[in-house]
This record gives C-alpha cells, sequence and structure tokens, in this order.
C-alpha cells in the first residue's frame, strides 16, 4: 500500500507561530491566534482585540478544538476586562458560540470567577482583570502539562494492548498542538509512539466537510517527520477490513458522565468499525473534557453547521460563486445535513485516556471516580 512517507524532516510543532498568544502593545492588549482556516496554505495570525472577534474566530473555527477553546474563551474574558468591556456580556458571548466543547464554557466561567472574585475582594478592576488573565495563562499551562501526561498515558496503554510495537493507529479530524496549550491529545499520543520508534504509519481521515485531517492533522504529521498516509473517510472501512488498522485514537469534545463521547462526526462509525474487526477504540481527552452535569450521549446538543460547509469546497486561488463562498459541489438550493459531531456510546469505547489515568472499561463510576481524583488534586 503507497505510504505518503513524510519527508524527513526534524521533529519540530506544526507552526513556527504558536498557536494563541497573549501580547499587550502600547494601544491594549490582544489575543494573537494563528488562523487555522487558512492552514495549510498560510500561517496567517488573526489579532483580536475584543470578545466579538474572538466569537466570530471560534464560530468560523480559526480557533477550534476543545482545550484550545477553553484557553481561548478564558483569554477573551481576560481581553474584555482588560478593554473595559463588561465582562459578563463577554462571557456569556464566548460560551454560547459554540455548544458541544463543553471545555470552551469551562474555561469562559473560570476567568470569568476569577475576575468576580477579586472585584469582589479588591473592588479595584484592574486587579480583577489581571485576575482574569492570570486564571487563562494558568489553564493554558495546565492543558500543556496535560498534554504531555496523556500522551505519555497514552502510549503505555498502545503498548499494553499491542504488544510488539509498530502500531499503525487510525486518527479523525485533527488533535494535536493546534487543538492544545502543548502537543495536542489523540495526536500527541501518536508523536510520542513515533519519537521511540514505535509508531509504523499514522492513518489520518480527511475529515469532510472542514477537512481537519486533511488540512491540519497531515500538516502537523508531515512537519513531525513520521510516516502517514491521507484517506477518505469513506475508506476506513476497507483498511479495517485488510487487517492494516491496530487501534483507533480520538480526541472529544464533551464526555457525558455515562461516558458516551461527542467528537468530530464520523467518529461513531469508527467505533462501530472498530468493535466488528475487534480493534481497541481509543478516546484521548483532558478531565476538562469531562462534564458531570451532561447525564448521558443523548443530553449533549450537537452542534448543527451551515448546509453550506457540505455543498461547497473552498480553493482561495479559484473565483468563488456559491452563496456560502465557495464552490458548489452540489446543485444550488441542495439541502445538507450537517452535524459537527456525533456520540459514541461507552460499551463502544475501549479506553478513555486523561492527564489523570485511564478509565476502561468505561462506567459511570469509573469515570466520576477519576473526576473526584482529579478535583482533589487541583484542589490540592
Ligand atoms: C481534542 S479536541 C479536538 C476535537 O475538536 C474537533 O472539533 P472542531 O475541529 O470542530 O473544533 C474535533 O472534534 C476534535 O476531536
Amino acid at each position: 500500500m503507497a505510504d505518503q512517507h513524510a519527508q524527513s524532516g526534524e521533529d519540530k510543532r506544526p507552526t513556527e507561530i504558536p498557536v494563541i498568544r497573549w501580547e499587550e502593545p502600547p494601544e491594549g492588549p490582544v489575543l494573537v491566534l494563528l488562523d487555522q482556516t487558512r492552514l495549510p496554505a498560510e500561517e496567517v495570525e488573526l489579532v483580536c482585540t475584543d470578545a466579538p472577534v474572538l466569537v466570530e474566530a471560534i464560530r468560523s473555527l480559526a480557533v477550534r478544538g476543545a482545550p484550545l477553546l477553553g484557553i481561548a474563551g478564558a483569554y477573551g474574558v481576560a481581553l474584555a476586562a482588560a478593554r473595559g468591556f463588561d465582562v459578563d456580556d463577554a462571557a456569556d458571548a464566548l460560551a454560547g458560540a459554540r455548544p458541544t466543547a463543553v471545555n470552551l464554557a469551562v474555561g469562559v466561567r473560570r476567568a470569568q470567577a476569577a475576575y468576580r472574585a477579586e472585584l469582589a475582594r479588591s473592588g479595584d478592576m484592574g486587579k480583577a482583570a489581571e485576575a482574569a488573565l492570570a486564571a487563562a495563562r494558568k489553564l493554558h499551562r495546565d492543558d500543556a502539562e496535560a498534554s504531555a501526561r496523556m500522551a505519555e498515558r497514552g502510549l503505555a496503554l498502545l503498548d499494553e494492548l499491542l504488544p510488539g510495537g509498530g502500531h499503525r493507529i487510525l486518527t479523525h479530524c485533527n488533535t494535536g498542538s493546534l487543538v492544545s496549550g502543548g502537543e495536542g491529545t489523540a495526536f500527541a499520543v501518536a508523536l510520542a509512539a513515533h519519537r521511540v520508534g514505535r509508531l509504523r504509519r499514522l492513518w489520518v481521515d480527511e475529515t469532510r466537510p472542514l477537512l481537519q485531517g486533511a488540512r491540519l492533522t497531515a500538516y502537523e504529521a508531515a512537519r513531525s517527520g513520521m510516516a502517514y498516509t491521507l484517506l477518505t473517510d469513506s475508506a476506513a472501512g476497507s483498511l479495517f477490513a485488510a487487517g492494516e488498522v491496530d487501534a483507533v485514537l480520538i480526541g472529544a469534545d464533551r464526555i457525558a458522565a455515562d461516558g458516551s463521547v461527542a467528537n468530530k462526526v464520523g467518529s461513531y462509525p469508527l467505533a462501530v468499525l472498530a468493535r466488528y474487526h475487534h480493534v481497541p477504540f481509543i478516546v484521548v481527552a483532558p478531565v476538562t473534557t469531562v462534564d458531570p452535569d451532561t447525564p448521558d450521549g443523548a443530553s449533549i446538543e450537537v452542534e448543527q453547521r451551515a448546509g453550506f460547509e457540505v455543498t461547497e469546497v473552498t480553493a482561495p486561488q479559484v473565483p468563488v460563486t456559491g452563496p456560502g463562498g465557495g464552490i458548489p459541489v452540489a446543485p444550488l438550493g441542495t439541502q445538507a445535513y450537517n452535524p459537527a459531531f456525533d456520540v459514541t456510546p461507552p460499551e463502544l469505547v475501549t479506553a478513555i485516556v486523561t492527564e489523570e489515568g485511564v478509565v476502561s472499561p468505561v462506567t459511570a463510576e469509573a469515570l466520576a471516580e477519576m473526576c473526584a481524583r482529579s478535583r482533589e488534586v487541583t484542589i490540592g
């Protein structure tokens, strides 16, 4: 099978530009983002001066991926506070920008709570703004640390489940440095395996309709020097049938209390294929993605996105004619079904890998115990 072997470059972060950074130029603080809608063709920075600009960046997926959304949301609250905007209005707009990834609201509310607590304590809005920024910076640091621990735990699990090394991993969407304060979630595990010579190949689902796999994961894989192969989402089944997949590694946007996993649309079919072909289906996500307040999969709000993302493709070098600003690939007026995520039931999940530990089998009790342990660590 033809391999797309990445050019043998040294292992480096997917871009020379940080995915997200806070800056304080003379004209006032800004949040600078790597615009992920422009990758892989261009590394373009997006400068956010207030919450509404950041809300649009979240909605357009210029900044995306559950853990990074939490970090960006927290910085967004700090930005509103630092620039004297209404913090509660900004927090509500940011938390509601995308409904499925619980991390977004978690990050926003943490920074908002820090702001409110300091304002109540000191009555000083400047100190309150600094408290919100400190909360955002802590979330950023904590996620980087969580990413490293998930990579370590995930690699250990792969080695346990697949003795002999030479793992052939299939992944979906994008879960690397572009969704994280560190090296990501599921992709970080593949990267760890690559670095110790135990990744034989990364199979990369293109991930229609927004092609996070083709545009972003292939980009990160190429920069890492690992062997990877891009495939259409519909080709995954034949890979399983050919015995070419040793494990599936995916991220998550929200994990309900019963262990149901919301992730990029196309994840559930992979879980069914994995079960049928007796292949481990592993979810890698920080504890901030587990939502004890969402009881089960049916309670997860799945973001429905605009149909033109399905009926059109965008190619910057080609004049666009479609109502969505893209090139129509379906008759004009075609209605499209475009859920951004789907939900995998816990019984199809082999393990959930977090920075606090591995939950397997996935039960509500095991998840609750892991979350309680995490809170003890956080509070401690
Ligand atoms: C590990 S978070 C990455 C997660 O986010 C992606 O969704 P989106 O690109 O719409 O933000 C996808 O669900 C990934 O698994």
